[in-house]
């Protein structure tokens, strides 16, 4: 029996800057019986060190992705016709409580999940990624995490706070939700605390590959050491836009010189549809220091390609159908 699958919105029919923004115009969640992928967005930026802004993201990304089409040559694929793909809106998080807002995240990712397979999140400062891999790993135990980012995010504590946007990985790590011996950053780069910073990362058990090892060793060298490293594991992927250049996504919180392109990050992520995903963020994309919507592009990009990515490979194609 064929499934019934809703698409977007045919941009032939109405126009793609007509009608309010659901990601990529797809429908929403009350819309559709059954969801293979929720796309959600978490408006939270009470965990950030540096330029606030953030929880303007979700609504940036779904605004820049009015234009993405449904059939994607780099991964031969129609992946909102493959699956169910639907925006599920945002989550409601406290922005006086960082305790509260990480609570509710995590109940409301865990609500979604009895509703869609997986979930890709659009952020929202990084400690969403915290509630995210408790949801997770709830489901499916400890997950091998490909953290994207200039950043380790796997510091200790600011000012004493322990759930920050630069301490998720370390608190993950503390409580069991990762995969250590299959688990990664890639793009870090830039000034650090102290080279304690890299002993303690080490320590927990994640390997990295470096900004400047993309540049030396290549992109497919970096894809190789990927997929070595996280194999045939329950794969997390989280992705913070500052793994870009600024002159690629300038709108962030706490930019970096010398990221990756936004070329090289689609061609990795590319590079895991044959991997078990199992659900991702994309996050810290502040719209009120981007331009021209870049980094909003670069973001919706990212999902549409972790969605492809996500999109089952054996299920024969068939066209979407257009409903408005
Ligand atoms: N997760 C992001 N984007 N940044 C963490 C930066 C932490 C710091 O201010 O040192
Ligand atoms: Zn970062
Ligand atoms: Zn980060």
């Amino acid at each position: 029996m064929t499934k019934h699958i809703v698409g977007p919105v045919d941009a032939s029919i109405v126009p793609r800057f007509a009608g309010i923004a659901t990601f990529a115009r797809l429908p929403r969640i009350e819309d559709v019986d059954r969801v293979d992928i929720a796309v959600v967005g978490v408006p939270f930026d009470s965990g950030v060190s540096y330029r606030p802004g953030a929880r303007f993201g979700p609504a940036h990304v779904r605004e820049a992705s009015r234009l993405l089409r449904p059939y994607n040559p780099a991964q031969d694929i129609s992946p909102f016709a493959v699956q169910q793909v639907a925006d599920a809106g945002d989550i409601a998080a406290n922005p006086f409580s960082i305790d509260d807002a990480v609570r509710e995240i995590e109940a409301a990712a865990l609500e979604l999940a009895t509703r869609a397979d997986k979930i890709v999140t659009i952020g929202g400062d990084h400690t969403i990624a915290l509630p995210l891999l408790r949801a997770v790993a709830q489901k499916h135990g400890p997950v091998a995490v490909l953290h994207f980012d200039a950043h380790l995010d796997t510091w200790d504590t600011y000012f004493g706070a322990p759930v920050t946007h630069g301490t998720p990985f370390r608190r993950a790590s503390e409580e069991g939700l990762i995969d250590l011996t299959a688990s990664m950053h890639v793009g870090t780069r830039g000034p650090l605390y102290s080279a304690d910073d890299l002993t303690d990362d080490t320590r927990l058990g994640f390997a990295v590959v470096t900004s400047e090892d993309v540049e030396e060793r290549g992109v497919a060298a970096a894809i190789d050491r990927i997929r070595t490293r996280i194999g045939d594991k329950p794969l997390y992927i989280s992705i913070d836009i500052d793994v870009l250049d600024p002159a690629h996504a300038p709108g962030t919180g706490t930019p970096e010189a010398g990221g990756l392109t936004s070329r090289e990050l689609l061609r990795m992520i590319r590079a895991l549809s044959d991997r078990n995903i199992v659900g991702a963020d994309v996050v810290e994309i502040a719209p009120a220091y981007d331009h021209a919507q870049l980094t909003a592009i670069a973001a919706s990009h990212v999902a549409y390609e972790l969605i492809s990515a996500m999109a089952p490979r054996e299920t024969h194609q068939t066209t979407a159908a257009a409903e408005s």
